[in-house]
């Protein structure tokens, strides 16, 4: 039997195994899909894990430089990661001293810093492009406020799709019924992610919401690849202030709390350049775990 070394850590609640790219795992995808199982996958605070990345580190980069490849628990390679570049951000720091990271993902180079317990992320920059999104090529148009499959969506890409969704109470929509025809949709070509957000108001004064008009959101989200409701998606948020700009809803450059159920992030999204995404992170422990035959 083959272990190899695993930590597990969250950012806030949003699970994920870290483990070092040289490790030998010839079948990531088998690695993933039984660890990261919600019933019988590795332990914690809960059970499973919403992905494995797999770490390359380059310390003597300059900054430190460290190539990310998410493997989801359905074996599928996302290609971006808000919460789990927080992570990884996190482990390179804790690796190396530094506070400066930049990491390497298939939907670009993010430069990430991290003090402390919090981490902030540069998150590229969203696109409504139907190219980028992408959407079928017959889409033409954005998606703007646009139903598809009962749904009212704005869709977006903040590294991975998302469609958003505004709606009154995030709570009071059943996601898991709700999520997956809009998720598989014929309009999303290669899936989206689905991001339900509404509007609420700020309760104190620890995020500044737009000026004059104080505002923050409630954030759920369905996610591709874990094919289930997380308990925080970063570039979800990301995507939920990306489109409520888009859309009139909201008219601010300046930091917007974004509240998924496993605690709070603080998205900006300025009017032309990358977003970025702030929030904690935790880790929980070290352990090996058996590498499937
Ligand atoms: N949880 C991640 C998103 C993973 C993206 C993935 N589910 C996909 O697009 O396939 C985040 O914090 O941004």
């Amino acid at each position: 039997m083959t272990t190899v070394t695993a930590e597990k850590y969250h950012g806030t609640e949003n699970d994920f195994l870290v483990v070092a790219a040289d490790a030998p795992v010839a079948d990531r995808a088998a690695f993933a899909r039984t660890h990261c199982d919600r019933e019988t996958g590795v332990g914690g605070e809960r059970t499973g894990a919403d992905g494995v990345l797999f770490l390359d580190l380059d310390p003597t980069a300059s900054p430190v430089r460290v190539t990310m490849t998410l493997v989801q628990p359905d074996g599928s390679v996302a290609e971006m990661c808000g919460n789990g570049a927080r992570v990884t951000a996190t482990w390179a720091a804790r690796e190396t001293g530094a506070s400066e990271v930049v990491i390497g993902t298939p939907a670009g180079d993010r430069h990430a810093v991290v003090q402390g317990e919090g981490v902030t992320v540069e998150m590229g920059q969203p696109s409504f492009d139907p190219a980028d999104v992408p959407l079928a090529r017959d889409a033409g148009e954005p998606l703007l406020d646009t139903p598809v499959e009962g749904l009212s969506v704005t869709a977006v890409n903040t590294g991975v799709p998302h469609a958003v969704a505004f709606v009154d109470d995030v709570d009071a929509v059943d996601l898991s019924t709700v999520a997956p025809p809009v998720r598989h949709a014929a309009v999303f070509p290669e899936g989206a992610n689905v991001t339900l957000a509404s509007r609420v108001a700020v309760d104190d004064d620890a995020v500044e919401g737009a000026p004059g008009d104080p505002t923050a959101y409630r954030q759920r989200t369905y996610e591709r690849g874990v094919e289930g409701e997380t308990l925080a998606c970063g570039t979800g948020g990301v995507a939920v202030v990306a489109a409520a700009k888009r859309t009139g809803r909201l008219d601010t450059e300046g930091p917007v709390r974004v509240s998924p159920p496993g605690g709070d992030l603080v998205i900006v999204v300025p009017n032309d350049g990358p977003a970025t995404l702030t929030g904690p992170v935790e880790r929980e422990f070290a352990t090996d775990l058996e590498v499937p035959a």
